[in-house]
């Protein structure tokens, strides 16, 4: 049997003109198409216009503040995700340096723990002074050393449970000292500015004692233009051919950036474009070479994550990495192989400290506010922004607190039980309370919309269910039960009454609890933010 395509298609024989039409049907049919046309073109003429008004009207600010590591920046990629996604894509390459950075970072944190369990004369010199085995290349101690915990008793082991293979194992993860300097250079190229982390800065994977030191980059300083160049480094593995265009574009990019930053008020940018200048060929070789090493240490770095004795010796000393910012190692056969890619979810837990302001200009890509921009001005929470700096630095906020539409402010409520370094007298919690209660009560945020993210709720819920207590270290907490839903109405509960109590003008209390790291549940937090926010109303947005 033949098929008769044209009368088995239903938009033909729809569209068709009806059989046997008389001249005045036909004459009254043409009409209304015509008419049909006219509307159809008036919609598109319509739309049109909206998208040309969106571009022109004024972009919404956003300031995200919070102590540091509390996840401002993880929230910011969020907002990528949810309506910059090309943009996101376009950088996710070049966060592979920094993902790689954060990995070695854990691994030499846990090396410089097992050095320390050494016998003593494993490292002690000559001269008496303590280092590593002399002839490795360890480089220097890459921690910053409590003397008083370093002296402490190890309860639990008589005597040093390393063994020979353990040994073994550190010395040929040695290299990746080297390794964490190199990529610290290169990331840094711009500003070779090593941040002594302490105050509100402090949140060590172990809550007491000794930690790894931070490695930041800052606005200050040229981060973006190190991220141009991770784009480089990051591409390169994946599309070497692309080297030519990219070296344009680079340049290209670094004029943006102090242009961008100049917007942002930052008076450096001077030496930040200028200080973007570098040996393109030896930094990516470096990278590549480090991206090498990594990739031949990645069975031992696994073998020493999932040591049972290495372990042992970190619960001792109450040091979980895992529970740590930019912590690879349970991914770590994935992230270390050769033409690694990083996923979104690396992206999202790639830690990068920000220091200064970084302003991202988010523009709407889909949907009908397409074209629409946003610019988040993402603050490092270091030590100027604690409760003490927020009064002292005011002057140097005052900039981004005037047009602003509105602020998210993050807490992470998991560290109710860490200390600031600086002051150890000091809890972190606490910390982020005095901060808010400093945010709530200044007048020229008076009518700006706060939004308050609980974050890190993850981590609150693991703590919680490994038994550590909440009124051991909030008296106030009393007897209620220790779980998550109590916890963080109770936290909750402090944060509101300090907006009741403090802000200058009524202001409604929004809040959510949030898991930044958690991609889906947030993209549906910053989609209700974001419209409150647009609509200047957020009352359906207050959860529990
Ligand atoms: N587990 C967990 N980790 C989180 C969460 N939010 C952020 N992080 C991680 O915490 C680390 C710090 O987050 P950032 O977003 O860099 O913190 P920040 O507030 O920008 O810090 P500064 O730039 O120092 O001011 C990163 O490694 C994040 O992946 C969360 O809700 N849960
Ligand atoms: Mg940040």
């Amino acid at each position: 049997m033949v098929l008769d395509l044209e009368s088995s298609d239903p938009l033909a024989a729809a569209i068709a003109p009806p059989p046997n039409e008389t001249p005045e049907q036909r004459w009254a049919r043409e009409q209304r198409e015509a008419q049909a046309r006219r509307i159809s073109e008036q919609i598109d003429e319509q739309i049109r216009a909206e998208k040309q008004a969106m571009k022109k009207r004024k972009p919404m600010k956003l300031l995200l503040l919070g102590q540091s590591e509390s996840g401002k920046s993880t929230t910011v990629k969020n907002f990528q995700l949810a309506y910059a996604y090309d943009a996101f894509l376009a950088e996710r390459a070049a966060w592979r340096a920094v993902i790689h950075l954060n990995l070695v970072r854990s691994v030499n944190g846990i090396l410089d723990v097992l050095y320390r369990e050494l016998p003593e004369k494993a490292f002690t010199t000559d001269s008496g002074a303590r280092s590593y085995t002399p002839g490795l290349d360890l480089g220097p101690l890459d921690a910053d050393i409590d003397e008083e915990e370093d002296e402490r008793e190890f309860a639990g082991f008589s005597e040093c449970p390393l063994t020979d293979s353990h040994r073994a194992l550190m010395l040929r993860l040695g290299p990746l000292r080297k390794v964490q300097r190199d990529l610290e250079r290169f990331l840094g190229a711009a500003s070779s500015e090593e941040v002594h982390t302490g105050g509100v800065d402090a949140a060590p994977w172990n809550t007491g004692g000794w930690r790894p030191r931070e490695f930041a980059v800052t606005a200050r300083s040229g981060w973006k233009a190190a991220l141009g160049r991770m784009k480089t480094a990051g591409r390169m593995s994946f599309d070497s051919t692309m080297r030519r265009s990219e070296s344009h574009r680079r340049s290209d990019g670094a004029a943006q950036d102090a242009q961008k930053q100049k917007t942002a008020g930052h008076s450096s940018v001077a030496k930040s474009s200028s200080s973007a200048r570098y040996s393109e060929k030896s930094d990516d070789a470096e990278v590549e070479s480090a991206a090498d090493i990594i990739a031949t240490c990645a069975e031992d770095m696994w073998a020493l994550w999932t040591d049972n004795t290495v372990r042992a010796i970190l619960d001792k000393r109450s040091m979980r990495p895992e529970e740590g910012p930019g912590f690879f190692l349970n991914d770590v056969m994935r992230v270390a192989a050769r033409g690694y890619e990083p996923t979104e979810d690396d992206v999202v837990r790639a830690r990068l400290r920000t220091m200064g302001v970084q302003e991202h200009r988010i523009m709407v890509e889909k949907g009908t506010e397409a074209g629409y921009e946003w610019i988040i001005y993402d603050v490092g929470g270091a030590r100027s922004l604690n409760s003490n700096g927020l009064a002292t630095q005011r002057h140097a906020w005052y900039p981004y607190f005037d047009d602003i539409n509105a602020i998210i402010f993050l807490a992470p409520i998991s560290c109710f039980d860490e200390r600031l370094a600086e002051d150890k007298r000091v809890n972190r919690l606490q910390d982020s309370l005095l901060l808010w209660k400093a945010v709530c009560s200044t007048k020229l945020l008076a009518k700006v919309q706060l939004i308050l993210f609980l974050n890190k709720c993850d981590l609150l819920e693991k703590k919680l269910a490994r038994g550590v207590r909440v009124v051991d270290y909030i008296p106030t907490f009393g007897s209620k039960p220790n779980d998550l839903e109590h916890v963080s109405r109770y936290f909750r509960s402090q944060f509101k009454d300090i907006s009741a109590r403090h802000s200058p003008t009524p202001r409604t209390f929004y809040s959510f609890l949030t898991t930044a790291v958690d991609t889906k549940a947030t993209r549906i937090t910053v989609a209700t933010v974001r419209e409150g926010i647009q609509r200047n109303n957020l009352k359906s947005a207050v959860l529990f």
